[in-house]
């Protein structure tokens, strides 16, 4: 299986040719695991009154308010220490080791990190409805755990393109995105430096990364589809994957039958690899390779533990082209290849829509489910409107909230400048925090056992106005803290009872309190 691709690429897990910097970079959210030991995954806000909050979600920023709690947790201190079970049947994957009745250290960390048991864990992937993204070549990685009974998470793209971005910028995205709370991160860089650019993002990122190879493979082409061959694919998953990629993107689901389908499309085909494997097959009058050469693939993902995110080339687009006949179509493909990968021990997870309206919703994740055998399911937004350019941040979170509490296990968020150009570092934590508020929203509603503690902090701290606890719960504790000081900077503001919103004498829960206050005294007097 080595080519001379893979000759340029340095051994596994780690790639110290490439004059690359190892470990964590400055500002870098090495939340967990760090050189020192395990840190309990677990994030605590103390309060300006005594008490403490530990946070269910445990990613997201640090405030100053939060401790370091390093508190061994029986494991060894990086990951690349953890013990690896034997293969079953050549798979080392977390799913083969799940169904074989083992527990692994990977399982046992996500566990703590969900406040779960691990039998729940190993269950919970055993049967499909779960994966644990850990490529055993990303030991920066701090494992988590992707699937309906768990919180819902959120995965930010970066990656630069042939018309802007560095390096140095991408790795800065990368930062930002987990540091405002990014669960999973996805390189979709197809410019220049792609495989170099790849390697700073995974050597440092501590969240899992994923990939569409197809986009690198497209590069080493020069851009023209139809010059695509299985052979240089493959050599590029496999390039890929001794970097230590977690997850790839395969749209072996855009089948040559299914193209037909897309013609009376308003927006045709927008998935850019549902795009060039359509150009491919067309020009070449066969099937995709990505379907006839799937199980080699499978094969190869097994033996890093690579996670198959099921791509959906013929997601829609546009209101008008949501749940048609294309996008099911595929979707049944989808289900084929799920039951494929998962015989050779191979996780999957499967990639949805795209533009949806709200009312059209619903049917994805039911269709998904059983299509699927409940295999997780993450969704690109869904877009709930597409008259909103600059602002599909907000059109995206609201499909995702929507299409989270229906089981959407993660969410692929969407930035300001979706379909207008490249986000940048703002752009990207706009993103992020716009779907943190959508997976929370959609944790609360599915009854997520500790969800609701931090709005009742957050409201408990707003009542008893202790300002400084309000922005140290709240997703975004340096814009609501600037938002607030605009018009009250002073430090006694900060425990004053009203904002600039209503000022002293209208502040209505200043008022309502004073109303508690008063019913209290009358009623100690004894008085009606
Ligand atoms: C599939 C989705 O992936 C996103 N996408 C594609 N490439 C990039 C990139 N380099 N950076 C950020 N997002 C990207 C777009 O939002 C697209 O709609
Ligand atoms: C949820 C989701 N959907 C799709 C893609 C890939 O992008 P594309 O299909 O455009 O190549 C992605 N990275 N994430
Ligand atoms: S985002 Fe821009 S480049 Fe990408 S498909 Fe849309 S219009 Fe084309
Ligand atoms: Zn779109």
């Amino acid at each position: 299986m080595s080519t001379s691709v893979n000759s340029a690429v340095s051994a596994c897990p780690e790639s110290g040719d490439l004059g690359v910097t190892h470990g964590p970079i400055e500002g870098s959210t090495k939340r967990y695991l760090d050189r020192d030991g395990l840190r309990i995954p677990q994030r605590r806000v103390h309060l300006t009154n005594g008490e403490h909050l530990d946070l269910y979600d445990t990613s997201g920023p640090y405030t100053d308010a939060d401790a370091d709690l390093d508190l061994e947790r029986g494991l060894p201190p990086t990951r690349a220490n953890w013990r690896r079970p034997e293969p079953v049947d050549g798979a080392a994957t977390q799913l083969a080791w799940a169904r074989a009745g083992v527990i692994t250290d990977e399982m046992r960390f996500v566990a703590a990190r969900e406040g779960y048991d691990a039998e729940l864990v190993r269950s919970e992937v055993a049967a499909g409805r779960a994966v644990i993204p850990a490529n055993r070549c990303h030991p920066e990685s701090e494992p988590m755990i992707i699937g309906k009974a768990f919180a819902v998470k959120i995965n930010a793209n970066i990656g630069n393109s042939a018309v802007t971005s560095s390096i140095a910028e991408e790795v800065e995205k990368m930062v930002w995105a987990t540091r405002w709370g990014a669960d999973t991160i996805m390189d979709l860089s197809t410019g220049k430096d792609i495989h170099l650019t790849r390697e700073w993002i995974v050597r440092n990122s501590p969240v899992p990364v994923g990939t569409v190879p197809i986009y690198q493979a497209l590069e080493k082409v020069g851009g023209d589809p139809t010059a695509l061959t299985w052979e240089l694919y493959r050599d590029t998953v496999i390039e890929q994957a001794e970097q230590g990629v977690d997850y790839m993107t395969v749209h072996a689901g855009v089948l040559r039958a299914h193209i037909p389908l897309t013609a009376q499309r308003v927006t045709g085909i927008v998935s850019r690899g549902g795009a060039i494997m359509a150009a491919w097959c067309m020009e070449h009058r066969t099937e995709s390779f990505l379907y006839t050469h799937f199980a080699e693939l499978c094969e190869i993902f097994a033996r890093y533990d690579i996670t198959f995110s099921l791509g959906d080339g013929l997601r829609p687009g546009s209101i008008a082209d949501a749940n048609d006949a294309a996008q099911f179509a595929e979707l049944r493909t989808l289900g084929e290849l799920t039951a494929i990968a998962k015989s050779h021990g191979v996780q999957v997870m499967i990639e949805g829509p795209g533009h949806v309206p709200m009312h059209k919703i619903t049917e994805n994740v039911r269709l998904e489910e059983e299509l699927c055998e409940e295999a997780p399911f993450y969704t690109l937004g869904p877009l709930a409107t597409d008259i909103a350019p600059a602002y599909d941040h907000i059109t995206s979170a609201i499909g995702a909230a929507m299409i989270a509490q229906a089981g959407t296990a993660m969410l692929c968020y969407v930035t300001p400048k979706e379909h207008l150009g490249l986000p940048n570092r703002d752009d990207v934590k706009t993103g992020v925090i716009a779907y943190k508020i959508a997976a929370h929203a959609a944790d609360l509603a599915k009854g997520h056992p500790r969800a609701q503690q931090r709005d009742d902090a957050l409201s408990r701290a707003r009542f008893e106005f202790r300002w400084t606890d309000q922005f140290n719960l709240s997703l975004d504790p340096d814009t609501a803290r600037e938002f607030h000081d605009e018009t009250l900077p002073a430090e006694p503001a900060k425990t004053a009872h009203f904002c600039s919103m209503c000022g002293p004498k209208f502040c209505s829960m200043r008022i309502s309190a004073d109303v508690r206050k008063a019913a209290t005294v009358d009623l100690t007097l004894g008085a009606p």
